[in-house]
């Protein structure tokens, strides 16, 4: 088996990178979309569900299985792997992001987060060492360092002081599963908020440690998707050319495309998932809300261009009962839907940078996209 975290780039077409990326539990071909499973499960699918629709790599998160049902209790019971039956590579967030953005009454200081669980109140303390611990217990292949994702608007000060930190902890997780430890990777992250000069201080920083793969956080927070674009294309070219960058919590058809062209080989979203759930489907037509009175007597499949089981199967209006009469079976087949939406762009993506058509499909998925705010 080639070492985990080899990246071997196959194929360019302007600064879009079509490569693969060796991890503990098998090859991942990028540009990949990942799907979120946080609670180790990616809503309302199994994993031969995930099997089915081709995905190569899902999301896990420390934050939420610390909390429950309990990263020792994981490791007993196989990791992540063994306990969710995945046998494919996982990566899983630090909990940085989900700390921030979820947990209450927190506190940072140079030893790590204080916060309160969003369970049940009871306190508890993240540090670097401890965050990289409990992806060991999870079996993670790819883990994320802990770091301060600051909202968006932080002031330049507070980001500039904060993205220190991150780097310091950032090192104090490498410190912590040397790198080639057990063959699992560690990706650090980039942080410095929407300012151009600290993602400069932030990535150079980072880049002097020894990391497999370099993320982009502290974007999807709530900004402009110029004001992300802005950024991304400012950070993407500082990472290192011949390792992975992650772009976390993006996004949208578009956002993705435009991160790919910009250089971005790693996406995740809650997007396909989270829209399935209340009805918004992604098409090769555009986007749709399936409870729309049009879709009624709607004989014809959702999308006639996917090979996903619902769409093979099932008609829209079948589709529209589901949803309307909040069935159980509508969540699973609108969530294989969307991840398989996702799942094949990327596999087009990938044949299209080996053929040097990217600029083509982004312009035909933009076609699409456009009128529909993505
Ligand atoms: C657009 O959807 C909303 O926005 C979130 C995605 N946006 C996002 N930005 C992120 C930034 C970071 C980061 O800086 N650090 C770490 N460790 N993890 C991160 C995870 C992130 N996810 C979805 O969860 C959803 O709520
Ligand atoms: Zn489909």
């Amino acid at each position: 088996m080639t070492r985990p975290g080899t990246f071997n780039i196959l194929a360019r077409d302007g600064a879009a990178r079509h490569g693969t990326l060796e991890t503990a539990h098998g090859t991942v071909r990028t540009p990949v979309f990942m799907p979120v499973g946080t609670q180790a499960t990616v809503k309302s699918l199994d994993p031969r569900d995930l099997h089915d629709i081709r995905a190569q790599i899902v999301l896990g998160n420390t934050y939420h299985l610390y909390m429950r049902p309990g990263d020792e209790l994981v490791a007993r019971l196989g990791g992540l792997h063994g306990f969710a039956a995945w046998d494919r590579p996982v990566l899983t967030d630090s909990g940085g992001y989900q700390v921030f953005s979820l947990a209450g009454l927190r506190e940072i200081t140079e030893t790590g987060v204080t916060f309160r669980s969003h369970i049940d109140g009871s306190p508890h303390l993240f540090t670097p060492e401890k965050a990289v611990q409990i992806q060991q217990n999870l079996g993670s292949d790819i883990m994320m360092v802990l770091d301060e994702c600051v909202a968006y608007g932080t002031e330049y000060d507070y980001t500039a002081k904060s993205l220190e930190l991150t780097t310091r902890w950032a090192a104090r997780c490498r410190d912590e599963h040397p790198i080639g430890q057990n063959g699992r990777l560690l990706f650090g992250i980039v942080q410095g908020g929407f300012y151009e000069d600290l993602r400069t201080i932030s990535a150079q920083q980072l880049m002097e440690i020894p990391f497999e793969g370099f993320a982009i956080g502290g974007l999807s927070v709530g900004e402009s998707p110029d004001e992300m674009r802005r950024l991304l294309a400012h950070t993407a070219p500082i990472l290192p050319d011949d390792k992975p960058r992650y772009l976390m919590g993006v996004g949208t058809p578009m956002d993705i495309l435009d991160g790919v062209a910009l250089g971005v080989d790693m996406f995740d979203c809650v997007l396909p998932t989270r829209n399935a759930r209340n009805g918004t489907l992604f098409t090769s037509f555009g986007k749709i809300n399936i409870k729309q009175a049009r879709f009624k007597e709607d004989d014809s499949p959702l999308d006639p261009e996917c090979d996903c089981y619902a769409c093979r199967t099932f008609s829209r209006a079948y589709l529209r009962h589901l949803y309307m009469a909040r069935e159980l079976l509508s969540y699973r087949l609108n969530t294989l839907h969307n991840l398989r939406f996702y799942l094949k762009m990327m596999e087009e993506v990938r044949e299209a940078i080996g053929q040097g058509a990217f600029e083509a499909l982004r312009a035909r998925y933009r076609a699409a996209y456009e009128q529909s705010e993505q």
